[in-house]
């Protein structure tokens, strides 16, 4: 039983030992799960812990991250903005006002926007607050900065005054408080008709007139074709309207039609270049509106909720005055000069036009930038064109004849060119030393010639002929018009001529025949010209020249194209004074006779200096066709050489080498549109002598010289005696280098010795004789040597034999006495007949003293001695005398 209960005993023991052993495994299972969780507990706490510290550097860093990226993107677009800003307000639009200088906009070149101030961003670069203004809007501004807005003010019109042409932009100023005060600085621009003031209560009118300005604009410059100046301006390339800025600085309350004015201005303005900048006005709601408040807490663009913007400062008071003096000198000065390249076509198109029924062609811009055209033909037929000394005629004239030159070939077109006061501008248009090239158009270029009216003459006289030839082959071909002509005979040469005459009151000055004759000339001219395309374009300095044409209303009247250029008096019609009010560089054109109805403002480009001139001269040059021969020039201050004489080139000795039959005696140049000489024949017949009257040494050499120079070139060698006697010392030099020229077949007589030069001379006229010529210089000087007797007879007697008898024998005696009287004497007297003196040269002698018996009529030829000319007459030719210009020294 113990057993069993030992036994039971031990069981529950071991049982229980088995239990407990067990219950310590899992407590100490337990026990380290719970140190493993108190650990995972301990550890999740302390990671917990650290979770906030993390996070929030990853966050600051995040934060740095996005910082940094923000200020650079900021920055980036703060440059980006400032470069825009600066395209946008380039130049002196957007420029500081340190170095600031004008910068007006080229040609089809927005004006941009204008700077303000900078906008306001910290931290970065200042990038410009822009308003955009001209072409584009108005600008309102509000605000209680009151010297904030007024920098506003200042700065936006400096910067459109230096942002626009001197003169395009023109400011209109209202400021009933002040009195201009608030734009005081820009007053230097009023002295050019730049800024205007109204006065207080000339809000209505001046708001009317900017309407008014808006209505114009729309109806004649835009006129449908574009939407806005700024569209004309980048399409062509001209900007015909000035900005017009009104500034009205408060005031008082509108009324209901100023209201409505000023929205019509606003909705309309921008478009045609009228522009507002107000204070103190209400502006209504208008997307061409900025509106800028400048208040002491800040400004804004854009009003109260817009753009924050920090003002810049007003422009320094000097620059103000200075940049506007400046601009106003400039205006005043006159604007500058449009190129003369606007006037030509492209060169791919010159030399295309047909000028069978007129020649046009543009002469300058008009005042909305179109080009204003000049016609002849038809009608109008002939041009009359006047200005003062020094506005610009000379220049007219070759804008002219280069727009006309450039549209019209040689074949369509010829110039006559003629200019009566003294310089060489037109030389140009002949070929010259200088330059080869020659306007392939010019027929004729005369230059100087304000003494030769003759020359003036001469030409109206070929033009005459001209004409007479064009209405004989109408008439053949029973035409009227030159229109006609080329239609009947195409193949016929009838170009359209122009002849131009500057300072044609010259030829037409005085009461003489040359006078008259020009006059009668251009009567018929003017009249009958214009149907067979012979054009005249005269034009005057000077109210007298147009007065030798008042006298005859008939010839005025076929002028209907009149040309005035700035000051010109009398070239338009009585009450028409639209040409004393025009600008430098500027004329009226004007194709109805000068009534104001026909008034036409021009700009001509400058086309004479001689550069701008060349370009075109030399391109049309280039396409003249091979045979073309340059312009004849006739410059009244050059002496021309006998070398260079075609009719002494011309001189040869007869092809059969034997003594000519009709020598001739070239004596000078004879003023005239060909370049001729002036010749005496000497054939076989009474009375074939030469008298040189005057004390002009030189003259008088010349003369004698080319007449010898001239004979001896007609003969063979040792066929022909030229005895020279000389008895003045000055004479001398040039009367032995003939003699030296002449060799072989010239002797040598002086005081001394030619009182035997007579005698045999005079015994030797009953043989047959070989021809014979003397040269008498100043032989009045051997009145003494020449009263002594040799053999039966005086040396004068003998003389007088010569001259009497000689001719018949080819005995010819080409003299030079020093006076009419001393003339008169030798041959006998004042009495003595004169037949033996077939013709002469006059230098300084008067044309009263050549009457009676050595000129046809009576109180003699209308000559009045002038240097270096000779009036030349002779009897068996000629009607009336004949001026020359005597050849200059052959060597
Ligand atoms: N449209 C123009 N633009 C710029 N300059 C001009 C223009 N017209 C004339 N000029 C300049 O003015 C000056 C005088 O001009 P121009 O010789 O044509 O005058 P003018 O009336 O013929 O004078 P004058 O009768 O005294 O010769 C010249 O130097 C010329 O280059």
């Amino acid at each position: 039983m113990a057993d069993r209960r030992g036994q039971l005993a031990s069981r529950v023991r071991d049982t229980l030992a088995e239990a407990l052993g067990a219950t310590r495994t899992r407590l100490s299972a337990a026990q380290a799960d719970l140190t493993a969780g108190r650990e995972r507990l301990a550890r999740v706490q302390r990671a917990a812990a650290a979770v906030p510290e993390r996070v929030g550097a990853q966050r600051d860093r995040r934060i740095a991250e996005i910082d940094a990226r923000y200020s650079t993107r900021i920055a980036e677009l703060a440059r980006r903005a400032a470069d825009a800003a600066r395209q946008e307000a380039p130049g002196c639009a957007g420029a500081d006002w340190a170095g600031w200088t004008p910068t007006p906009a080229r040609r089809a070149e927005p004006p941009g926007a204008l700077r303000v101030g900078t906008v306001r961003i910290d931290g970065v670069d200042p990038v410009p607050a822009l308003v955009p203004l001209l072409d584009a809007g108005h600008v309102h501004l509000s605000g209680d900065d009151r010297a904030g807005c007024d920098a506003v003010v200042s700065a936006l019109l400096l910067r459109a005054v230096g942002r626009a042409d001197p003169g395009a932009v023109r400011l209109i100023g209202y400021d009933p408080d002040q009195l201009g005060g608030g734009l005081a600085g820009f007053a230097p621009l009023g002295t050019a008709g730049l800024l205007t003031f109204v006065g207080p209560g000339g809000l209505g009118p001046l708001l009317d007139d900017l309407v008014e300005q808006i209505r114009r604009i729309n109806e004649t410059v835009l006129a449908g074709e574009y939407a806005s100046l700024r569209e004309l301006a980048a399409a062509t390339g001209r900007r015909p309207e000035p900005w017009r800025v009104a500034v009205l600085l408060g005031g008082e309350e509108l009324n209901r039609h100023e209201r409505g004015q000023l929205d019509r201005v606003v909705r309309a303005g921008a478009a045609c270049g009228v522009h507002l900048v107000v204070l103190g006005v209400p502006l209504p709601e208008d997307p061409t509106v900025t509106r800028v408040v400048a208040g002491v807490s800040g400004a804004r663009i854009g009003g109260s909720a817009g753009l924050a913007v920090r003002l810049d400062p007003p422009p320094p008071a000097t620059l103000v005055t200075e940049t506007c003096r400046d601009v106003a000198a400039r205006v005043n000065a006159g604007p500058p000069p449009t190129p003369f390249t606007d006037l030509l076509p492209p060169p791919e198109l010159m030399w295309r036009e047909d000028s069978a029924d007129g020649l046009t062609a543009p002469i300058g811009e008009g005042p909305h930038g179109r080009p204003v055209r000049l016609t002849l033909g038809d009608y109008p037929p002939h041009a009359l064109i006047g200005g003062p000394s020094g506005t610009g005629k000379t220049n007219l004239i070759f804008a002219w004849i280069g727009a006309l030159a450039a549209r019209y070939s040689p074949a369509e077109l010829e110039f006559y060119l003629l200019d009566f006061k003294e310089g060489v501008s037109f030389a140009r248009f002949a070929q010259g030393r200088r330059d080869p090239s020659w306007l392939p158009h010019m027929r004729l270029v005369g230059i100087n010639v304000n003494t030769d009216r003759e020359f003036g003459l001469a030409l109206l006289r070929f033009l005459t002929d001209e004409l007479r030839r064009r209405a004989d082959a109408a008439k053949k071909h029973e035409v009227t018009k030159l229109a006609e002509l080329r239609a009947v005979d195409p193949t016929g040469h009838w170009p359209r001529i122009v002849a131009v005459v500057d300072e044609f009151q010259m030829l037409l000055a005085g009461r003489d025949v040359v006078a008259r004759e020009a006059a009668d000339l251009l009567e018929d001219l003017a009249r009958r010209g214009r149907s067979q395309g012979i054009h005249l374009v005269l034009a005057s300095q000077d109210v007298r020249g147009i007065e030798a044409l008042w006298g005859r209303p008939a010839l005025v009247a076929q002028f209907t194209l009149r040309i005035a250029l700035p000051k010109a008096l009398r070239i338009l019609a009585e009450r028409n004074d639209a040409a004393q009010s025009l600008p430098r560089w500027h004329a009226v054109v004007n194709a109805e006779s000068g009534m104001v109805e026909g008034n036409e403002v021009a700009r001509i480009p400058s086309a004479s200096d001689w550069e701008t001139w060349s370009g075109l001269q030399h391109r049309l040059w280039r396409m003249r066709s091979p045979d073309a021969a340059p312009a004849r020039l006739f410059d009244g201050d050059a002496i021309p050489r006998l070398a260079d004489a075609p009719d002494f080139r011309a001189l040869a000795v007869p092809p059969d080498g034997t003594a000519p039959r009709n020598p001739v005696a070239l004596l000078g140049e004879i003023i005239d549109v060909q370049s001729r000489s002036a010749s005496l024949r000497l054939p076989r017949a009474p009375g074939r002598n030469l008298a040189v009257l005057g004390t002009r040494v030189d003259e008088a050499c010349a003369v004698l010289d080319a007449a010898a120079r001239s004979l001896a070139r007609q003969h063979p060698p040792g066929t022909a005696r030229f005895s020279i006697a000389c008895l003045d010392p000055d004479a001398d030099p040039m009367a032995r280098a003939l003699y030296e020229d002449l060799a072989d077949d010239a002797a040598w007589y002086d005081e001394e010795t030619v009182g035997e030069l007579m005698a045999e001379t005079a015994d030797g006229l009953s043989g047959p004789g070989s021809p014979h010529y003397l040269l008498l210089f100043a032989v009045d000087a051997a009145a003494g040597a020449l009263a002594a007797r040799m053999g039966r007879r005086t040396g004068l007697e003998q003389l007088r034999r010569i001259m009497h008898d000689g001719p018949e024998r080819r005995t010819h005696v080409l003299a030079w006495w020093r006076g009419v009287a001393r003339m008169r004497a030798d041959l006998g007297g004042p009495g003595a007949r004169t037949d033996q003196i077939g013709a002469w040269v006059a230098l300084d002698a008067h044309g009263d003293e050549l009457g009676s018996s050595l000129y046809p009529g009576t109180g003699g030829p209308d000559w009045y001695p002038r240097p270096w000319r000779g009036l030349f007459f002779d009897r068996a030719v000629q009607r009336t005398g004949q001026v020359i210009i005597p050849y200059g020294p052959s060597r």
